[in-house]
């Protein structure tokens, strides 16, 4: 069934991407079942599991097989990709009202990022809720579209999980509301601080900080108003982190940029790192960089 032209449709990526992702979501939850999470450590403080690799495997071949090899794509694992047995669904396409500039672009300037588990550190420690698999889109550059997909809604859970996904210009498919209380709440690493982070939370003045694992993860709290932003001056995350978090946000009507206040570019060739950190929110972003730019070092 691959599609060998030239040409693409983001909202045929898109259902295949939110497929893809629930059928990694099985993978990962019957590699935590089995008990034998296969824990390899790339560097200091972040692991890799045999779930981790089984997913990206997976979806890199669910997405090879319906659009081709010439597909560009990254993924968080260095891993082959084995042709896959599973069939990927287009069927969601017919629900998605993906604008008009969306349905026929060039595929070479498209790049969809893979995180195939994000919060790997949190899912070895038994913090399942934080675990997320998260495929981002993008098209000249810019985050277009992308699912996070939650496997674990509890930790002690046996629901089908939850699906988040979105386009700019489509929307989300769920109801999305920024937090509207007085006291201002940040979210930040639990296991990635650093003493420059400490000292830039103290310069937002926050009530309180929820320190909690996952890039997609707080991306979800801010979309359900828990908290008032995601903070994470500091660098650490790839851009498959932020890809399809940052369409999800925008998608919402939010703002997603490094710590200046800059976007960030998706293309295959940008160097994967989000040097300059991440701030995530529904509204008061701006608030919020003015609050950090004293604390940090100038451009
Ligand atoms: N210093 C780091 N080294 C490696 N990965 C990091 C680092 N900081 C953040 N990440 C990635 O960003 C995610 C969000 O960060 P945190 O959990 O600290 O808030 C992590 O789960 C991890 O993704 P992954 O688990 O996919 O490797
Ligand atoms: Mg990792
Ligand atoms: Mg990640
Ligand atoms: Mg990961």
């Amino acid at each position: 069934m691959s599609n060998n032209s030239d040409k693409v449709n983001l909202g045929s990526i898109l259902s295949v991407a939110i497929d893809a992702s629930q059928k990694a979501g099985t993978v990962i939850r019957q590699v935590w079942k089995s008990g034998k999470l296969g824990v390899e450590w790339k560097g200091v403080n972040d692991p890799m599991t045999e779930a981790d690799v089984q997913a990206q495997k997976l979806i890199f071949g669910l997405l090879y097989k319906a659009f081709g090899k010439d597909l560009p794509m990254v993924g968080e694992e260095d891993t082959d990709v084995p042709e896959t047995e599973e069939i990927p669904n287009l069927n969601l396409l017919d629900q998605l009202k993906i604008p008009e500039e969306y349905k026929n672009v060039d595929k070479k300037e498209v790049c969809v990022f893979v995180d195939p588990l994000d919060a790997t550190r949190e899912f070895v420690d038994g913090n399942l809720p934080a675990v997320m698999t998260l495929i981002g889109i993008s098209y000249r550059g810019e985050a277009i579209a992308g699912v996070m997909f939650q496997p674990f809604v509890g930790n002690d859970d046996d629901s089908n999980g939850t699906t988040i996904y979105g386009m700019l210009g489509m929307g989300t498919n769920v109801p999305v509301k920024a937090r509207d209380e007085k006291d201002f709440v940040i979210a930040t690493t639990r296991s990635h601080a650093t003493e420059f982070l400490e000292k830039a939370t103290q310069a937002v003045k926050a009530d309180r900080v929820v320190k909690v694992g996952g890039a997609g993860y707080k991306c979800l709290l801010v979309l359900r108003g828990e908290i008032d932003a995601y903070f994470f001056p500091i660098p650490g995350t790839k851009k498959w982190d932020t890809c399809g978090p940052e369409a999800i946000i925008k998608s919402a009507g939010g703002s997603f940029t490094d710590a200046h206040g800059r976007s960030i570019r998706y293309t295959i060739d940008t160097p994967k790192p989000n040097t300059d950190g991440l701030i995530v929110t529904l509204k008061g972003h701006d608030d919020i960089l003015a609050k950090i730019s004293s604390v940090l070092p100038k451009l």
